[in-house]
């Protein structure tokens, strides 16, 4: 029994994404058309992958033929271009959700990035994937007949859409299981009605796909002195899975359009590895380092991961097991020849042939950074810009291949002084000076703020270099990563900095006799802000500011305790540790303050090396009162 709004025609309209999409698509990829064909073979490929891994569990799904094939068609007196498979095909709910709305997480959040600007739209949009909806970039009316695997043909459906902004969905008969995508062209678009245009365009961005697209054969009629088309069916591509070949056949552009198939990427991939891996597992892998993040590549629950087949069977998408979080940006295809192929993601989870594989691809992935690191700078600068800050976060999560992670990192410190980001550890090392033993860093909200930090005085003065950190996951990486090559990070801003074995005799003396002379002044600062602070002292760090603030060596970081903050956790209290620089011009003021203006000094101090530190003043207004009341002092 089928109900009414099963049988009878409906017009829908989109979801007021996909409007903006198609609007968009057709006014900026015009000049990329010939994509629709990849997309839409891409989609029937995956639609056949998935009929061959329901039919695991249901070998009726099979019923009426077992060969799976796409076959593209088109007719001159039409005007339309037919994409056929035997797959999955949709049911009415199914085809009403998967071609009118756009069901992927940060969908708004993308479009509400678009400017207006058809470059950098176009570009944009790639990175979103356009899918099926390419087609009406050629089409101004599209009609797909669908019919689910399992279901009669009488529950077949026909959706049909001129992309404006409605589609109407009716019942049809379809003979067999899959889908139909019809596409009538738009006015200009003749020339893609030639087998030789189809055919060429096929072999150049589908030549991978693993099951055979086929078209009909075509022969020279003398009489019509034309192309005619016969009743046979012929290959236009290989038909074997890219990844089972081996790479001495396969050039650059075919694993940059199997790239673009697996990734739904419209650039080249930065670098990829392909390798069977034999003994203790058995499994191909073909992973890729794309370019550029994806749209939602911050967003938590969007879909990750490669593609797992089992003996070229396709099992599932974002096998988000196969590779750490840290490498959540490979794309590409793991070929197990090892996992049953009612593998579930449970499973998953728990099997030691995916520990095998995790491992090895993880292995194997780190190479081919290091190789760009080495080999090609310029595209490791790509990748670094683009998923640096995803890599960081494997020096907490993967600690076997902590060292090898370290040596990837990127920083900006203050021997450059800019922002960008390409300093190494090595690097670093390499420039350390005689007598210093530890990598100093500061970390701060913003590149700015690290660079501008008080802390660092001491460190320009003394010619040290200092990397400056600002990234959110920095301080995450910082308590795990404590060392390099031997030698400890140690942040600028902690504890008491041992610069000792850096001064010599005479900087040693100056500092005591400093430290002797102004005793009364720390302690008279000390009872005047008594709980406020931990303690004050004389410091080693400033040169040309009064004072600043630091935190014992086993505190978190200010930094990191507002990042804890803002993020709702509860973080332990703590008071910070007021250094001076009693040389400082200033500081005859201070001390020739009567005692009611020094409680306002001594609070003042407190309150601008906080602010100068980045942290957030709990009396603002007050310190604004105290500032003009000293101002005023001066005349
Ligand atoms: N030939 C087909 N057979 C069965 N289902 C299909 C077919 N073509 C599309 N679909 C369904 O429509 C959905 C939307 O397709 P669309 O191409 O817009 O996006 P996608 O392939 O999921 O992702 P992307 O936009 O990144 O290509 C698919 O996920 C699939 O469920």
């Amino acid at each position: 029994m089928t109900d009414s709004s099963t049988t009878t025609a409906e017009t829908l309209g989109f979801q007021a994404e996909v409007k903006q999409l198609l609007h968009l698509m057709i006014h900026s990829l015009y000049s990329n058309k010939e994509i629709f064909l990849r997309e839409l073979v891409s989609n029937a490929s995956d639609a056949c992958d998935k009929l061959r891994f329901e039919a695991l569990d249901k070998p009726e799904l099979l019923e009426g033929g077992a060969e799976l094939a796409i076959t593209v068609d088109f007719d001159k007196d039409a005007r339309t271009i037919t994409i056929s498979d035997n797959g999955i095909g949709m049911s009415r709910e199914e085809a009403v959700a998967n071609l009118g709305t756009i069901a992927r997480s940060g969908t708004k959040e993308f479009f509400s990035q678009l400017t207006g600007d058809k470059q950098k739209d176009a570009q944009l949009i790639g990175q979103f994937g356009v899918g099926f909806y390419s087609s009406f970039i050629v089409a101004d009316k599209v009609t797909v007949i669908t019919r689910r695997a399992g279901l009669t043909p009488q529950e077949g459906v026909r959706w049909e859409s001129d992309g404006q902004g409605e589609f109407t969905i009716e019942a049809a008969e379809k003979a067999g299981r899959g889908t139909d995508i019809i596409l009538h062209l738009r006015e200009d678009e003749d020339e893609l009605l030639s087998g030789w245009k189809l055919r060429e365009i096929l072999r150049r961005y589908s030549d991978h796909i693993s099951l055979p697209v086929r078209m009909y054969k075509e022969e020279w009629n003398e009489e019509k002195s034309e192309q005619v088309k016969s009743e046979e069916l012929e290959n236009v591509n290989q038909a074997n899975a890219l990844w089972t070949r081996s790479k001495s056949e396969i050039t650059d552009e075919q694993y940059q359009e199997f790239y673009k198939h697996v990734a739904h990427d419209f650039e080249n991939p930065l670098a990829w590895a392909h390798n069977r891996v034999e003994g203790r597992s058995e499994y191909t892998q073909l992973l890729y380092i794309p370019a550029r993040a994806p749209f939602d590549m911050w967003d938590r629950d969007a879909k990750r991961g490669v593609k797992l087949y089992v003996r070229r069977v396709f099992i599932m998408d974002d096998a988000e097991q196969l590779l750490p979080a840290y490498l959540r940006f490979v794309r590409g295809v793991i070929d197990s020849a090892d996992l049953p192929l009612n593998v579930s993601r449970e499973i998953l989870q728990e099997s030691r042939d995916v520990r095998a594989i995790r491992e090895g691809s993880t292995k194997r992935i780190l190479s081919v950074l290091e190789d760009l690191a080495e080999n090609k700078p310029e595209d490791y600068t790509v990748f670094w810009n683009a998923f640096g800050q995803v890599l960081k976060e494997g020096t907490g999560e993967d600690m076997a291949n902590q060292e090898r992670i370290a040596k990837l990192l990127r920083f900006a410190s203050t021997h450059s002084g800019e922002p960008t980001q390409n300093v190494t550890f090595a690097d670093y090392v390499a420039r350390m000076k005689e007598g210093q033993d530890s990598i100093y860093y500061v970390t701060a909200e913003s590149f700015n703020a690290a660079a501008n930090s008080p802390h660092l005085e001491i460190f320009r003065k003394k010619g040290i270099e200092v990397l400056l950190m600002s990234e959110r996951v920095d301080e995450w990486m910082l308590n795990y990563l404590r060392e390099f090559d031997g030698k400890p990070l140690v942040s600028v801003a902690k504890g008491g900095l041992d610069l000792d074995k850096l001064a010599d005799e005479e900087e040693k003396k100056h500092q005591a006799e400093v430290a002797e002379s102004f005793k009364p002044l720390v302690e008279r600062l000390q009872a005047s802000l008594g709980e406020q602070v931990k303690e004050v002292r004389v410091t080693v760090r400033l040169v040309d500011s009064p004072a600043c603030v630091v935190v014992d060596a086993n505190e978190l970081s200010p930094q990191l305790r507002r990042m804890l903050q803002a993020a709702g956790q509860d973080v332990p209290e703590s008071k910070p540790i007021l250094e001076i620089n009693p040389e400082h011009a200033l500081f005859q003021r201070v001390q020739a303050a009567s005692d009611e203006d020094f409680g306002a000094w001594a609070k003042l101090l407190l309150e601008q090396s906080m602010l100068a530190e980045g942290a957030h003043l709990e009396d603002p207004a007050g310190f604004v009162k105290r500032v003009n009341q000293l101002l005023l002092k001066q005349g």
